[in-house]
């Protein structure tokens, strides 16, 4: 800065200083007593080097704005060649409407073949769409492109990422999976049969297994003689759901044509490290594939916010339950009970009879144990039948037959009490769910599919879905009691074989061996047909509504919905007979019955007749339940409209299953 204007007042400066130098030498000449032409000769040659140190200064300013100028142009040259020549995208958008105004060439050579990406309406696109980060990627002919934008000087960059998103792709490919197979029914298959027959099922599996490790190439380990590991990479799993998991399929049918009632089950996991971690979810997954009703796949990545895959479960449950595993339960629960000061059970939201019926085995069982039990109910959640059940209950000869509201279920809890959840195991669907929250001490026995909304920490689950019933499940566990003696009274037993008739239909769905066998022994503790009958009835109202939802059936291929009158209310039960009257008609292998519900939601019943998986269907409206009687609630919209998503949703899986 000093320099500068140093450099400014130089002329100035020279003629000043050489004036002083004259007027020094002018002193000294005279005090030398010289003439006046020696002063003018002095004058003369002062006034000739001021003139030369002028002309150099000047030459010298010159010369230096010149090689400023030279250097400011050669900078300026090659700021554009990198521009032009460097491989990043540089494009400048008018902030008025986006289009562009300005690009280099390597944007020309990005998009050469793709134009249309350059128009105004793209460019709008990738600034707005920018994520938090500011980096997006573009893909563009066969590239991928790291975009930035700086939205304060409107200028976008394109950074070629192909290799980047190319290492992460591979990276992401090579994921370890860790995945087992389960042959269902091994052990039943197996029991009781003589060696060479055994040795004929075992070669069939190991030669179905051998089969999928060749094939996909991937390593395939035994475990025993029912249970594998596999272990394979992502991009090998990529390739086997391609194929929808067809071996499965293949398994089955190949087993059936052979007369064994052999199926897989599989549960995999994958992830990028922990691999204790990864076979712990590829075992969760195999456990939720078998309480699903085997037959089928379930993935789900190992990261906590990951949602299960399914394949398969095509066909209703194909797990036969185990004697050996009741009697196991009986024991189990037994401990539990008998470490417990007392018991409360609980069936899921308006508890139908089947909800009621495992309460009342659940209680006697208790009992048997010595403990205090207690079955709790809410009065605002009581269904007509479940009603009439309770106080027949009631009509007990002591007086107190334990079967509390949920204000006095508060006040006799205590802090190691038992809580044994029957007929459902989703914490959304349990009937108090502030009383659930309450108790260390949890168990469930249910005969649905388990599903994500589970209790935590259960001490002990007993979930059979291939159960026709929660109440075929107690009082198949009561039976295992040690003691011969009259174990229930003719209402009890009654109230129990009425949940198994409700939950199958009057014996017609869902039945097994097992499920005739718990009817019989509920008959020998004195189950009475006329008070089933009187405890299922219908009332007159209840009925004529049923009827309005069946009248007011469309069909559709082979399946019927059937819609509940404009802005009349419906409850569960009349939705759930009038699904089940839909079913009963010809051509008809799915019913389905929308209407609104008393609790405000568009309530939807689902059943089949076996080949359907209606459990998919409500599962994609948000709802659930088992492969042929499931259901759905579904807020914020009215049963027209519930109607065409479901339409919708069936044409889908039509066209899915044609295609396959
Ligand atoms: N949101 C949901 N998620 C998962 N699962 C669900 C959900 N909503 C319902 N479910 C399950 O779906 C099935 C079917 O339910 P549904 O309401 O259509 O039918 C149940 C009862 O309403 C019905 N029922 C009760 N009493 C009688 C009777 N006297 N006659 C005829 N039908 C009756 O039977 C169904 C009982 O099913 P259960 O609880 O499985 O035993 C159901 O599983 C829901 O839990
Ligand atoms: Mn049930």
């Amino acid at each position: 800065m000093n320099l500068k204007r140093f450099d400014r007042f130089l002329p100035l400066a020279i003629i000043i200083l050489m004036t002083v130098v004259y007027l020094c030498e002018v002193l000294i000449l005279r005090l030398a007593e010289l003439r006046q032409t020696e002063f003018i000769l002095l004058l003369i040659v002062n006034t000739i080097v001021v003139v030369v140190l002028l002309f150099r200064t000047h030459k010298l300013n010159a010369r230096n704005i010149d090689s400023i100028r030279a250097l400011n142009e050669s900078a300026e040259n090659s700021l554009n060649a990198t521009l032009d020549t460097m491989p990043i995208g540089v494009l400048r958008y008018s902030d008025k409407d986006y289009t562009p105004e300005w690009f280099n060439p390597f944007v020309d050579i990005i998009f050469a073949n793709d134009e249309e990406k350059l128009e105004a309406n793209h460019i709008k696109e990738i600034v707005q769409d920018i994520d938090d980060k500011g980096t997006q990627y573009l893909s563009v002919n066969s590239k991928k492109y790291a975009i930035k934008v700086d939205q304060k000087k409107n200028l976008i960059y394109f950074i070629d990422a192909t290799s980047e998103v190319v290492a992460k792709s591979v990276t992401s490919e090579s994921r370890p999976v860790i995945g087992i197979i389960s042959v269902d029914n091994y052990d039943d298959a197996t029991d009781l049969i003589s060696d060479s027959s055994r040795t004929v099922i075992n070669n069939f599996i190991a030669t179905n297994i051998d089969g999928i490790s060749s094939k996909y190439n991937v390593y395939i380990s035994r475990y025993n003689a029912s249970r594998y590991y596999i272990y394979t990479n992502y991009l090998t799993l990529k390739k086997i759901m391609g194929d929808k998991f067809e071996f499965v399929n293949v398994f089955r049918e190949e087993a059936r044509s052979k007369n064994f009632s052999l199926t897989l089950s599989i549960g995999l996991s994958y992830g990028l490290e922990n691999f204790a971690k990864i076979g712990k979810t590829a075992l969760d997954n195999l456990e939720l594939a078998l309480v699903r009703g085997g037959d089928q796949v379930v993935i789900r990545e190992n990261i906590n916010t990951a949602r299960p895959v399914y394949f398969g479960g095509n066909s209703a449950s194909h797990i036969q339950k185990s004697r050996t595993r009741a009697r196991a339960i009986a024991t189990a629960l037994r401990t539990i009970v008998l470490e417990s000061e007392n018991v409360f059970v609980m069936g899921h939201k308006y508890p139908d009879m089947d909800a009621l019926g495992a309460a009342v085995a659940t209680k006697i069982f208790a009992n048997m144990n010595g403990k205090e039990a207690f079955i709790v109910y809410d009065e605002k959640q009581l269904l007509p039948d479940v009603t009439r059940a309770i106080a027949k209950l009631n009509e007990s000869k002591d007086g107190f037959a334990h079967i509390i509201r949920m204000d006095t279920a508060y006040k006799l809890k205590r802090d190691n009490s038992l809580l044994i959840m029957v007929d459902h195991s989703k914490t959304s669907q349990t009937m108090d769910y502030n009383f659930y929250k309450k108790f260390d001490k949890v168990v469930v026995i249910d005969h649905h599919r388990r599903d994500d909304d589970y209790p935590e920490n259960a001490l002990l689950s007993y979930i059979e879905s291939g159960a026709s019933s929660a109440s075929e499940l107690v009082v198949e566990v009561l039976q295992y009691q040690n003691d011969q003696v009259q174990k229930m009274s003719k209402t009890e037993a009654s109230i129990a074989l009425a949940g198994i008739s409700v939950d199958t239909q009057n014996f017609s769905k869902g039945t097994t061996t097992r499920t005739f066998e718990t009817a019989s022994y509920l008959r020998s503790q004195g189950a009475d047909n006329t008070l089933i009958k009187k405890l299922l009835a219908t009332d007159f109202d209840k009925y004529k509504k049923i009827n309005e939802i069946v009248l007011g059936a469309d069909f559709y291929e082979h399946f019927a919905i059937g819609l509940g009158q404009y802005r009349k209310m419906y409850d569960n039960v009349t939705i759930a007979k009038a699904a089940d009257t839909l079913l009963n008609m010809a051509g008809v292998d799915a019913s389905f019955t929308i209407v609104n519900h008393e609790n405000g939601y568009v309530a939807i019943s689902a059943r089949s007749s076996g080949d359907f998986n209606v459990q998919r269907i409500m599962e994609k409206l948000g709802g659930g339940g088992h492969f042929n009687n499931a259901a759905a609630q579904v807020y914020e919209k009215t049963p027209t409209e519930v109607k065409d998503d479901l339409i919708e949703i069936l044409k889908n899986i039509e066209a899915d299953t044609k295609s396959e």
